[in-house]
C-alpha cells in the first residue's frame, strides 16, 4: 500500500540558516510572517533574502493578518510567494485579489464555532489552515484545539496549532490532514528555530505516515 505523505510547513522563519535547514530536511512549505505585532514579522529586505533561499518545489508562503491591500500587493510583487495565507477577517474578494493561490485560516479555538460556515464563504481558497487560536487572536500561539472538531471541507486541510514532535503523530492519525504546520513547537524563542526540534518534527511526521500505511 503506498505511503500517503503528509506535507510539512514550517512557519515564522527569520534566519537564513533556519531556512537552509528546513529545505535540507525536506519540508514542503516555508512561511514568512508579515502580520502586524508578530515577534516573527519580517521587514521586506530581510524577507527577500530569506525567500531567495527557498528553491522550487518548496513553496514560499507569505502570511498576513488584516494587512492593507497595498502592503500585500507590495510584498507579493517583491517576494513572488507561491502561496498566500490570510489569518484575519479578510473576505473572499480581498483574498482572491492578488493573483495567487491562498489559504484561509479558520480559528478553531474557544468561540471558533463559525469554522464550518466559513468554508462556504471562500470558494476560491486552495485550502484551509485550521489553527488553535480564538477568532481575532494572532497565530503562532502554540495553542492546540480539539482535533475531533476539524471540518472536512473537501479541499486540503493544513492542520496547525500547538503542534510539535510530541503530538504531531497523534494529530495526523486524528485528522489525516493534507499538511501540518508548525511554528512555536520547533523554536527556542519566537522566530528562532531549533534545529533538533525541526528534525524531530519531520521524523515524527514520517513515522506517522509509515504507520498509517501498515
Ligand atoms: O507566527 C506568528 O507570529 C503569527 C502571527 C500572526 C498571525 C499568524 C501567525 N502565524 C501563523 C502560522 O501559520 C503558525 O504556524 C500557526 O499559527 C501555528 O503556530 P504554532 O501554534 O505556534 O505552531
Amino acid at each position: 500500500m503506498p505511503v500517503s505523505r503528509t506535507r510539512i510547513k514550517f512557519c515564522g522563519l527569520t534566519r537564513p540558516g533556519d531556512v537552509r535547514l528546513a529545505v535540507e530536511l525536506g519540508v514542503d512549505a516555508i512561511g514568512f510572517v508579515f502580520a502586524a505585532g508578530s515577534p516573527r514579522r519580517l521587514e521586506p529586505g530581510q524577507a527577500l533574502a530569506l525567500r531567495e533561499a527557498v528553491p522550487p518545489p518548496v513553496a514560499a508562503v507569505a502570511l498576513f493578518m488584516d494587512n492593507p491591500a497595498e502592503e500585500v500587493r507590495r510584498i507579493v510583487r517583491a517576494l513572488r510567494p507561491d502561496l498566500l495565507q490570510f489569518h484575519g477577517g479578510e473576505d473572499e474578494t480581498f483574498c482572491r485579489g492578488f493573483d495567487r493561490p491562498y489559504l484561509k485560516v479558520l480559528a478553531m479555538g474557544q468561540g471558533g464555532t463559525e469554522a464550518r460556515q466559513a468554508l462556504a464563504r471562500y470558494p476560491s481558497a486552495s485550502g484551509f489552515l485550521l489553527d488553535g487560536h480564538a477568532p481575532g487572536q494572532r497565530g503562532g500561539s502554540g495553542q492546540a484545539f480539539d482535533w475531533s472538531r476539524a471540518p472536512a471541507p473537501g479541499r486540503p486541510v493544513w492542520l496547525a496549532g500547538g503542534l510539535g514532535p510530541d503530538n504531531v503523530g497523534r494529530a495526523i492519525r486524528a485528522v489525516r490532514p493534507y499538511a501540518v504546520d508548525v511554528s512555536s513547537g520547533i523554536e527556542r524563542a519566537p522566530g528562532i528555530k531549533d534545529g533538533a526540534k525541526m528534525q524531530a518534527f519531520v521524523e515524527e511526521v514520517r513515522r506517522a505516515d509509515r504507520s498509517g500505511s501498515e
